[in-house]
């Protein structure tokens, strides 16, 4: 686990690699270019417990007690670099571009040198200032290369690829253009980008360059599928995506550049550069994420224009990069009918200059007035069903009374001690995770290879320990899930926890945090001896965590001792009712007087904040694959219920908001595996 070796200010795992699945060594390169340089982690000391994390105020003081003049940026500290010979600082010039050719992050410390490449955490530049043995000014640096194999298969497929117009059959060449809309975009824009096409798996390739444009780093391709009236694109990259940092469009980028346009799709890239003549760069994983480790390549600009899509997911990913890029710079283009994304505007003949124009600043101040809100709210309201949220897929149930999983709330859940809360709570956060919702999970009880097992097995939804041959394939699949587990066990301190929370947004985009459980919070806190507060405490600090980040965090609390007979209530969280005032939702594994079979509980949604709809369904257990389904003749037992005191339940047979509100019937304290069934179709 190398995270854990070097000296880093929070200790996150990362995804899987390393650990348990020992396939992958070394970690790959984080940022466009050519093969990385990595300083030897081996050479660094082993820390025992995490380190506090760095501030811009503690770089900037570092820089000057150790005279090593810097540039404030946007992102970014930009000082010259050690790595690249320099030791006497007075004499640099100061528009020299490899003087100031070291980035340093404002928020994490790490640092990249743009012309040798080295790169490493702010421990790591610390260390090779002060000549602390790491042996990077004797020029001891490990050089990371692409694995071998990809490097061969980018060759291959890149050699064998060609471009649109030179297909020797036009009916191909013609099929091709409109199987990815590109039938207005023009061969000299795909010859200035590069594009090709490979015949054989009938996909676009888009290559990734290293910063000179002389070497071939890897490589997108991008499939298009017919389904029905609708084409679907299916995304291949070389590395896999966790490695995939091409910020494609960068050589044709020029130093003198102030503006550029984000897009999330190298065929917006396309449109927007051939409609409008302005840089331009698409983002190698389109809205999941904007890796920091792209931030010194962005540095140059003055103004950063998103105009990432044309649904509200993508406003909301753009809103949280431009926080990474410092709003001030950022202007965002708002998704709209009107609006829809480049290559849809250049293929509806829309001026996209004019479309650009209307982007709106990023930046708001601490107090806004409505005609700074407008545009949000009307984003809200014209959709309404992303405003609601990523939908599960296994948990129907759960979409008709949540209606989806939100940013910026706290849920909290709880149920009887061994009920299954981790077993359900694993499989609720993977079926978001593999919707491409980025989640870190903090599971302070049980090991994250125990933990990774249970989720492997869900994700499978088979016993994979009777399937050993399938497990690579498995893993393999598992891997690139945007899934990251905090390497916390037993006892922690807040401070640390939601110091790793927040690295991890930042690093990773996180947008979902589940935390299993509180109580592991609770014993550091110096006021240990009235726990109460100390968890009324601890659930504002997540709430705020929620709000300010724009993250969902689910937090499991256990119960407070209540009579076996009893069912759980929200008021049965332990603590005062704080935690329930402040969560956004509560859901309650009931698993009492409700069991009507083996394996079987009830989840109970007791309070929603979004909306209001509460209610209970069944969860029934699959012990060979750990996942709880929905049996089918069960699936419209689904229960509206006002409160926990007074059940006012509804029948709903469709699942829709409203249906069946005349059958409403009071059922308090009733047991709901005594509800009926709706019998309507
Ligand atoms: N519905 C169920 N029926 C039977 N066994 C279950 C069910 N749900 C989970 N289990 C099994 O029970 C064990 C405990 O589950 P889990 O750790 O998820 O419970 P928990 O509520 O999180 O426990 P704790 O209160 O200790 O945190 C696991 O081995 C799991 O596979």
């Amino acid at each position: 686990m190398w995270l854990l070796r070097c000296a880093h200010p929070v200790r996150i795992l990362l995804p899987l690699r390393g650990e348990w699945m020992g396939r992958r060594g070394l970690p790959r390169s984080l940022t466009p270019g050519p093969p990385r340089r990595r300083y030897r982690k081996e050479a660094l000391p082993a820390l025992e417990e995490p380190v506090s994390p760095v501030t811009t105020t503690e770089i900037r003081q570092y820089l000057r007690t150790h005279g090593i003049p810097f540039h404030d940026g946007h992102s970014c500290l930009r000082a010259p670099s050690p790595f690249v010979g320099f030791s006497d600082f007075s004499n640099l010039k100061k528009d020299s571009p490899t003087s100031f050719c070291l980035f340093i992050d404002k928020t994490t410390g790490h640092f990249l040198c743009m012309t040798s490449l080295a790169e490493g955490s702010w421990e790591d530049f610390q260390a090779s200032v002060e000549g602390r043995g790491d042996g990077a000014k004797e020029g001891i640096l490990l050089t990371e290369s692409p694995e071998a194999a990809d490097r061969e298969q980018v060759l291959r497929i890149w050699n064998r690829a060609i471009p649109l117009w030179e297909l020797p059959d036009p009916e191909e060449a013609k099929l091709a253009r409109v199987m990815f809309d590109l039938t207005k975009v023009t061969d000299d824009t795909l010859k200035r980008f590069s594009v090709r096409y490979l015949r054989s798996t009938r996909s676009l390739v888009f290559p990734w360059f290293t910063p000179g444009g002389s070497g071939l780093r890897g490589l997108k391709l991008l499939g298009a599928e017919g389904q029905g009236n609708e084409v679907q694109y299916v995304e291949t990259t070389i590395p896999r995506p966790g490695a995939y940092h091409n910020l494609f469009g960068l050589p044709l980028i020029s130093r003198r550049d102030a503006e550029v346009v984000l897009t999330s799709r190298e065929l917006d890239s396309l449109a927007l550069s051939q409609s409008t003549g302005l840089p331009t760069l698409s983002l190698p994983r389109g809205t999941a994420c904007l890796p920091p480790a792209l931030l010194p390549y962005l540095e140059q600009f003055r103004r950063i224009v998103f105009w990432l899509g044309d649904d509200l997911r993508s406003w909301e990913a753009a809103k949280l990069f431009a926080r990474k890029l410092n709003p001030k710079r950022c202007s965002l283009v708002r998704p709209g009918n009107q609006q829809p994304r480049p290559l849809e505007a250049l293929n509806q003949g829309l001026s996209l200059p004019r479309i650009l124009r209307t982007a709106l600043p990023a930046w708001h101040k601490s107090i806004v007035s409505f005609r700074q809100l407008r545009e949000e709210v009307l984003g809200e309201l014209s959709n309404v069903e992303q405003a609601a949220g990523v939908r599960w897929s296994r948990f129907p149930d759960l979409n008709r009374l949540l209606k989806g999983h939100r940013k910026g709330e706290l849920t909290v859940f709880t149920g009887p001690t061994g009920s299954g809360k981790t077993t359900f709570i694993s499989e609720y956060a993977l079926d978001l995770c593999t919707q491409g919702v980025n989640t870190l999970w903090g599971s302070f009880e049980i090991s994250n290879v125990r933990l990774a097992r249970v989720m492997l097995t869900q994700f499978a939804v088979t016993r994979l320990e009777e399937q050993l041959d399938k497990y690579e394939e498995w893993a393999d699949r598992f891997e690139d899930l945007p899934l990251y587990f905090m390497t916390f066990h037993g006892q922690q301190s807040i401070r640390s926890v939601i110091d790793t929370m927040q690295h991890a947004v930042y690093v990773y985009d996180v947008c979902h945090v589940v935390i299993d459980n509180l109580q592991f919070m609770m014993g550091h806190e110096q006021f240990s001896t009235d726990r109460i507060a100390a968890q009324d405490c601890i659930v504002g600090a997540f709430r705020k965590f929620a709000t300010d980040n724009s993250c969902h965090v689910t937090l499991v609390i256990h119960p407070r001792k209540e009579d076996d007979d009893k069912e759980l209530q929200t008021a049965s969280i332990f603590g005062s009712a704080k935690a329930s005032q402040e969560a956004d939702n509560v859901l309650i594994l009931q698993d009492r007087k409700l069991v009507t079979g083996p394996g079987k509980r009830y989840l109970q949604v007791s309070k929603n904040r979004f909306d209001g709809d509460v209610g209970v369904f069944p969860l029934e257990f699959n012990k060979s694959s750990l996942t709880f389904s929905i049996p089918p003749k069960s699936k419209a037992r689904l229960k509206k219920i006002k409160d926990d005191n007074g059940l006012v339940a509804k029948k709903s047979s469709s699942g829709k908001k409203g249906a069946g509100h005349q059958n409403a019937e009071t059922c308090s304290g009733q047991d709901p595996s005594s509800y009926q069934p709706d019998p309507s179709p």
